[in-house]
Order: structure tokens, then C-alpha cells, then sequence
């Protein structure tokens, strides 16, 4: 008999940005609206532009990882932006495809399509089982795939495979895994197996007719492909890999769609999970949230694993050419802007089969007398099943209390999970750093009650009395320095139309008057200047000197510059020049993105000296903006 302990994914946490593609649809409406041609305008394979709403003379560029236009076909979106993402299942790792935008934009038809112009989850699906079908038997594994199809309606999770199904609980394993126990999974053994349960259970999803849309999505519909693979031989390693293909209900203006009564509730519930997953977006590009709001809303609990998780994630932001979508496409882009920058570290969830001690199987089966039989069982029941907590490998795990066996798997897991420590010693370092930290404030505020009252004393005598001066009521002892540094624009939710983005494209940026960036810049050097002129901030600790969150801001600022600025605007950031923004473009070339700012080292010719003098001279720049 064997037990099953997950086992840690050593070597293999690299990092995933989330992909972002954007498609615009072909125009379905009315001619008069085909003659006003459409509000974005393709640049090329990665690039487009919309017409700056505060300012008519202007455009606004965005890139992404692909841009669809209006002719690109479903086989095109499936290979060039889904395709590649989907072997990662077949090694225990997530992936996960959403169709993200507004109402009527094509986000159904990209996923679901029609039975002309299948979408991405026909495709996908298929493809997953080509791929199965294609492993070598010789590799020694088995494999097995299962689905469950969900959707979210008015904040309620309902399963479209059994709709009898009552609102469906989200937990979270100590793994981290996100179960929902109660759902149906159910194993599928070739594609027509799929479509006979998928078809009927769209059919079940919740739709209705809106002013912009005739079958609109209500609810957001989310498929989950499963695949597990079991290796023949011991240990009989075990990686469960999931699929998840995300159709989101569209982001609703009740001015334009006509809601009314249901359809308007209806339309709160969804913009208020479209409003969370911008807040989640929202706090992990900030970097610094100590806590990212998924618990929220259904919809970000949910997708937690594919926003900031462990998932290899593609988010296809689909928007329509019509004028009278301006707003929400403006909203789409900057969302879809926004979400490019998360990062998320994919890693193979594995379980082993570790042996257990006879002695202690006869001593269980003589204490419970049932429990020897339950596994296999539990085997044969196989074929339709719902997940349930305790049937994680981790549960089994945690359920064992003999304590010899509880030594034999802490022994093996010390073995297998050697990465763990690490994790532990850069937990160790995070803590370390808190408590520097921590200490450098208290001492920075110790300086400030012993200056406060040096000036009380002074204050005394000067006014020939021992009483307390009044001014040091008013001074609150924790109260935090003003900044003179301008505050950045603060980025908030973009996704309800109408509700203009305060998010700034990168070129807007750059468009700031300049008059106030000399003013603030002035008066920031001044803050920090002796009046010997020389600098008061030592080199090595100005940083600790400002405001932690302007500071982060401006951090996240000057790397999205680095990971998606053009040649013209690398060489617009402080100390960086025409030879240094083609060596950073090279390094992007061949590296991807940087994760984060010190990683620029890594650029030929940019010495740690270098960067810290980049670091000082673009952070002040930033904030003087
Ligand atoms: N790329 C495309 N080519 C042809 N027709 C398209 C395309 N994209 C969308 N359509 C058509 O546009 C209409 C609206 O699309 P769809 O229902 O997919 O929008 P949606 O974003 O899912 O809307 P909602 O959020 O309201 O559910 C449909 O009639 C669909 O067939």
C-alpha cells in the first residue's frame, strides 16, 4: 500500500509573464458605422493606436505580446497566441487562456466560436488530447484527463454539468491548490466525449439580450481540463496539470445595453468582479500589497492561480471597432496594459507514492477495520467524481498522526524537498529585512521626539516659561514627513466603461509640463541638499529617505520603461544614451523582460555603480514628474 506526499518542484521556478494578445472584431453592425471607420488603428503584428480622448490631436500606442486585426482568423488566434501554452498541462503545470472586454466585443466567439469557426476551446481541447495521444508509451507514463465546466452568475458558483447543483463553496488546499468541492469532474477519453458534455452544458450557461448584444453572456463560464499523469514504475510519480479556458461575462454600461431590473443586478455583479480583477491587477503590479484582494470576488479567487500564481496565463482582450465602444476599448487597453506587467511562477505539482510500514497497515486496519479497502475503492469510482477536499494528495498527507510514519515522510520530504529550505531562508531574509527596517523607523523616530523637544525647550525659553509649549500637542509623533515630491497619477480600476482610466500610457507620461517637473525637482533637491551644496542623502541610503510607496511607484514606473520602452523612450530615462538603449534592447531580445530593476546589471556595461547612479537620477526624475 502506498500513501501519496506532494513533493516540491525543486529547480523549475522560473518565472511567466502573462501573455496579452488583443483582438479587434470585424465590424457587425450598420453601414453608417462601417463609414466612420474604426476607433483603434493596427500598427502591426504587436502594436495599435486609439485617439487620445484629452486631446483629439493625439494618439495613444499600446504594445502587446500580439494584435489580432479585424481578419485574423480563430486557426490564427489558436496557434499563434493558445497553441503553444497547452503542452505545460502534460507536466503538472497550470495554463490558462480569458477572454477579457466589453460587451458584444467577440470574447465568446474567440473562446466558444460556431461550428463554422470553432474557437479556442474546441481547439484546445483537441489539441490536449493530439498531444496526449502522441507521448511515447516507452516514456512510462499513463495519463488521464478530466473536465468540469463552471459559471459564475451573480456572485454564485454554479456547476453546467449538474444542474441540480446549489452555490458551490471555493476553498484552498494547504498546497495552494483551489478546490470546489462538490463539482463534477469527469473523465473524458477522446474529444467526442467532450462535446457530449460540453454542448449541452453551454447550453446551460446563463445568457440573455441586451441593447448591444443579442445573446449576451450573463455570468463568466470557466472550463477546467485536468490532466494527470501517473508514472508506471515507483515511486509512481504523479503530476496533476489544469487547464482553465476563462470566457468573462463583458464589462457592462447600463446607460448603453438598456438594463433594467434583473439585467441590472445582474450587470453589478459583474462589474463588480471585472472591478475586483483590476484591483487584484492592480496590486500585484504595485509589488508591494501585502495582501492582493482575490478573496473579493468569486471570479479572482477563482482565477488566483492564473493572476500572480503558478500558471503559464494568455489574456486575450477582445474590442470592437465601433465609435460607440471608444470608452470601453480605451478601458480594455489600459487594463490589458496593466496586466502584460504580472508576472507568475509557473512550477510541476507532483505527488510520489511513498510506502507505508506494515506494521503500521495492520495496526490500522485492526483499529478501523474499513479503512484497508477505501483506496481501491475509491479507484474504481474513478469514472465520475467530485472533487473533494480531503481527495488532494496533501489531505492524505495531513491525515497521517503516527507519528513513525510521520518521521519516515519527514525524512523522504527533507530528501525530495531540498528547495524547500530555500524558500525558508529567503523567507528568513524577507523577515530580516522587515526587522531592519522596522528598526531603522524606530530610530528615525526616536531623532524626531528628541528633536521635538529640543525645539519645545527652545520655545520655552524663548517665551521666559517652563510650561509646556502648545505647538508640541499639535505635533503628532508618528505623523509621516510631507512629501514636496508630486504624488503619482494613482492607477485605479479601468474596467467600467464610461469611467474614464486614470491609468497613464506610457507616451502620456512623457507629456507632463515640464514647467512643474523643474519645480518639484528643485524642491526636492533642496530637501536634500546642505546648504554647503553639498548632498545630505548618502549615496548608498537616499533611497530609505522617501516615501516607500512613491518610491515603489516610481520603481514600477521606470521598469515598465525598460521591459516595453521603444529605443526613443529607453533613451528618454536619465543616464541612458543611444548605445546603453540598444544594449537593453538586445538584452530584452534575448532575455525577455527584466522582473525587476537590479536585474539591469546583467546589461553590458551597467556596473553596479552605474545603476545606483541610474537608480537615483530616474527615481528623482520620475517623482519630479
Ligand atoms: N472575429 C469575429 N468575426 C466574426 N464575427 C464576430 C467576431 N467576433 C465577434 N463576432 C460576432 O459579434 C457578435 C458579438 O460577439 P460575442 O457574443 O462573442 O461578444 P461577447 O464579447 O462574448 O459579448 P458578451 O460579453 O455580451 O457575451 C456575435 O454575433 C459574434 O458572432
Amino acid at each position: 500500500m502506498a500513501q501519496r506526499a506532494a513533493v516540491a518542484d525543486g529547480g523549475n521556478k522560473k518565472t511567466s509573464r502573462v501573455r496579452v494578445a488583443v483582438r479587434l472584431r470585424p465590424y457587425v453592425g450598420k453601414q453608417d458605422e462601417r463609414s466612420e471607420g474604426p476607433c483603434v488603428k493596427g500598427l502591426d503584428a504587436q502594436n495599435l493606436e486609439i485617439i487620445n480622448w484629452r486631446n483629439a490631436t493625439e494618439t495613444v500606442k499600446y504594445h502587446f505580446d500580439v494584435y489580432h486585426d479585424e481578419q485574423t482568423t480563430q486557426q490564427e488566434v489558436f496557434l499563434s497566441s493558445v497553441k503553444p501554452i497547452l503542452p505545460h498541462i502534460l507536466s503538472g503545470q497550470n495554463a490558462s487562456v480569458f477572454a477579457y472586454g466589453p460587451t458584444g466585443a467577440g470574447k465568446t466567439h474567440t473562446m466558444l466560436g460556431s461550428s463554422e469557426q470553432p474557437g479556442v476551446i474546441p481547439r484546445a481541447v483537441r489539441e490536449v488530447f493530439n498531444l496526449v495521444k502522441a507521448k511515447d508509451e516507452d516514456e512510462g507514463w499513463d495519463y488521464s484527463i478530466g473536465m468540469s465546466y463552471l459559471e459564475i452568475y451573480n456572485e454564485k458558483v454554479l456547476d453546467l454539468l449538474s444542474l441540480s447543483s446549489q452555490d458551490l463553496p471555493i476553498r484552498e488546499d494547504r498546497d495552494k491548490n483551489i478546490l470546489i468541492p462538490g463539482l463534477t469532474h469527469t473523465t473524458i477519453s477522446s474529444f467526442s466525449e467532450f462535446d457530449k458534455h460540453f454542448v449541452p452544458a453551454s447550453l446551460n450557461r446563463t445568457t440573455a439580450s441586451t441593447k448591444l448584444n443579442e445573446r449576451s453572456s450573463r455570468s463568466h463560464a470557466i472550463l477546467l481540463i485536468k490532466v494527470v499523469r501517473t508514472q508506471r514504475a515507483f515511486p509512481h510519480r504523479q503530476q496533476t496539470g489544469k487547464l482553465y479556458l476563462v470566457d468573462l461575462a463583458g464589462s457592462e454600461d447600463n446607460r448603453r445595453t438598456g438594463n433594467r431590473g434583473i439585467r441590472l443586478k445582474e450587470s453589478g455583479a459583474i462589474n463588480l468582479s471585472l472591478f475586483t480583477l483590476s484591483k487584484v491587477v492592480d496590486s500585484l503590479n504595485s509589488g508591494t500589497a501585502v495582501r492582493v484582494p482575490y478573496r473579493d470576488s468569486k471570479l479572482t479567487r477563482l482565477l488566483q492561480d492564473s493572476l500572480g500564481g503558478s500558471a503559464h496565463s494568455l489574456m486575450i482582450t477582445n474590442i470592437a471597432p465601433e465609435y460607440k465602444y471608444y470608452f470601453d476599448t480605451f478601458s480594455a487597453l489600459n487594463f490589458a496594459a496593466k496586466s502584460k506587467l504580472i508576472v507568475n511562477k509557473p512550477f510541476t505539482r507532483e505527488t510520489v507514492a511513498v510506502p507505508v510500514l506494515p506494521v503500521k497497515r495492520a495496526r490500522e486496519d485492526h483499529e478501523a477495520g474499513r479503512s484497508g479497502t477505501e483506496p481501491q475503492k475509491k479507484k474504481q469510482k474513478d469514472e465520475k467524481k467530485t472533487e473533494q477536499d480531503g481527495s488532494s494528495p496533501s489531505a492524505h498527507y495531513h491525515s497521517l498522526s503516527e507519528p513513525s510514519v510521520m518521521d519516515r515522510l519527514i525524512a523522504l520530504e527533507k530528501l525530495m524537498m531540498s528547495c524547500q529550505d530555500k524558500d525558508r531562508t529567503s523567507m528568513l531574509k524577507d523577515v530580516a529585512q522587515s526587522r531592519k527596517e522596522i528598526q531603522e523607523l524606530k530610530e528615525k523616530q526616536k531623532e524626531f521626539e528628541s528633536k521635538t523637544l529640543l525645539l519645545s525647550q527652545l520655545a520655552g525659553e524663548k517665551h521666559g516659561t517652563k510650561q509646556e509649549p502648545a505647538f508640541r500637542n499639535n505635533t503628532a509623533p508618528l505623523q509621516r514627513k510631507p512629501s514636496n515630491a508630486a504624488k503619482p497619477n494613482k492607477q485605479q480600476a479601468v474596467v467600467q466603461p464610461l469611467q474614464v482610466s486614470q491609468l497613464q500610457p506610457l507616451q502620456q507620461l512623457a507629456v507632463v509640463k515640464k514647467q512643474s517637473v523643474c519645480v518639484k525637482r528643485k524642491q526636492l533637491q533642496d530637501q536634500v541638499e546642505l546648504p554647503g551644496g553639498k548632498e545630505n542623502i548618502m549615496e548608498t541610503n537616499w533611497e530609505s529617505q522617501l516615501d516607500t510607496s512613491v518610491l515603489d511607484q516610481s520603481r514600477q514606473k521606470i521598469l515598465q520603461v525598460l521591459n516595453t520602452g521603444a529605443l526613443k523612450e529607453l533613451k528618454g530615462l536619465q543616464q541612458i544614451g543611444d548605445k546603453k538603449a540598444k544594449l537593453i534592447l538586445g538584452w530584452r531580445e534575448i532575455h525577455g523582460h527584466f522582473t525587476k530593476l537590479e536585474d539591469l546589471v546583467k546589461v553590458e556595461g551597467m556596473s553596479e555603480k552605474r545603476f545606483s547612479t541610474f537608480m537615483k537620477a530616474n527615481i528623482l526624475s520620475v517623482m519630479g514628474k
